[in-house]
């Protein structure tokens, strides 16, 4: 059914909704889907729910992930995919855009756009990605200060507050952050840049009750775990942030290359979406349907015999 009608789209606003899919016993999978298409495509691999990555997001802009995109560019990412998809999406809040008040307006924003859950970092501006080296943290209180921020703006969204701090004060500094960060209003933690299991086992065992988020990102510093392991070792959510755009990425790549050097792009159509396949991930016969019915509902019946 084609959102413009929109009946069967799910009524219940998102953070409700990606809160009840929190609450399920197995880990919740959450595939970084960088656009409408990636949306649409990962749902019908049958994932109900989507994470939304800044580094994604900025690196399909031509961008580094360096806190340098605006709340109402997010907005526009997180609206194409909340309204392709339905489904329930985590969106990557970065350091939140300035203090409180402007952290106050994203989650408004997105809440407004269609988001379900964000994350908020305890990282200084230019914050960069997790895995890399030297990051600049946040003074723990003014974190939670954003975090209390966040919790009083939001009607139904999840809020989730990531730490880097294990880097360079270790999984004590992590943990005592973490701890500040649920009294401020969280309602999880992302531990970020964990480098073992034995990490990801003694943040567990050390935040007992509160729900925890991994982020299997490739090229980082965490071990490569599956989802079953990830859920095994007592998380609640799992994130593969970049994975669709470096696969979408390598295949452009590729494409590029052939046309510049073959002057077309025949040695790549077996590995292309065809048409058929493209429009029905779009759904365009039923827009189209949808279409004709309303023409079809306009021409007055002196006109029809
Ligand atoms: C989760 C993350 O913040 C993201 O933007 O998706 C990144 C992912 C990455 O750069 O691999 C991160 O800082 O881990």
């Amino acid at each position: 059914m084609p959102y413009l009608i929109a009946n069967d789209l799910p009524k219940a606003p998102a953070g409700q909704r990606f809160r009840a899919a929190l609450s399920r016993p197995d880990i919740l999978r959450l595939p970084g889907a960088h656009n409408g298409q990636a949306a649409l495509q990962a749902k019908a691999a049958g994932f109900d729910a989507l994470y939304l990555s800044g580094a994604a997001m900025t690196a399909s802009m031509g961008l580094p992930d360096l806190g340098i995109i605006t709340v109402d560019e997010v907005a526009f990412f997180i609206r194409q995919i909340a309204r392709a998809s339905g489904l329930p999406l985590l969106v990557d809040g970065d350091t939140g855009y300035g203090e409180a008040l402007n952290v106050m307006h994203m989650v408004r924003t997105f809440e407004e756009a269609g988001a379900g859950a964000v994350h908020l970092e305890d990282q200084l501006l230019p914050k960069k990605c997790g895995h890399l080296n030297d990051k600049k943290l946040a003074n723990a209180r003014d974190m939670a200060a954003k975090v209390a921020a966040a919790a009083r703006a939001r009607r139904d969204l999840v809020i989730i507050a990531r730490t880097d701090a294990a880097a360079s004060e270790g999984i004590d500094g992590a943990v005592a952050r973490a701890k500040l960060y649920i009294e401020a209003g969280a309602d999880a933690i992302f531990p970020e840049a964990l480098t073992s299991i034995e990490m990801f086992r003694e943040i567990r065992a050390r935040l007992p009750g509160v729900k925890l988020l991994a982020n299997m990102t490739e090229f980082g510093r965490t071990p490569a775990l599956t989802a079953q392991e990830f859920e095994d070792l007592g998380y609640d959510m799992v994130i593969w942030p970049v994975s669709s755009l470096r696969v979408a990425n390598k295949a452009q790549e590729r494409l590029y290359a052939a046309l510049a050097r073959d002057g077309a792009a025949t040695a790549m159509i077996p590995q292309m979406q065809t048409r058929a396949e493209l429009y029905e991930v779009i759904g365009l016969n039923a827009f189209e349907m949808l279409d004709h019915s309303i023409a079809q509902s306009v021409v007055p019946e002196w006109q029809q015999g």
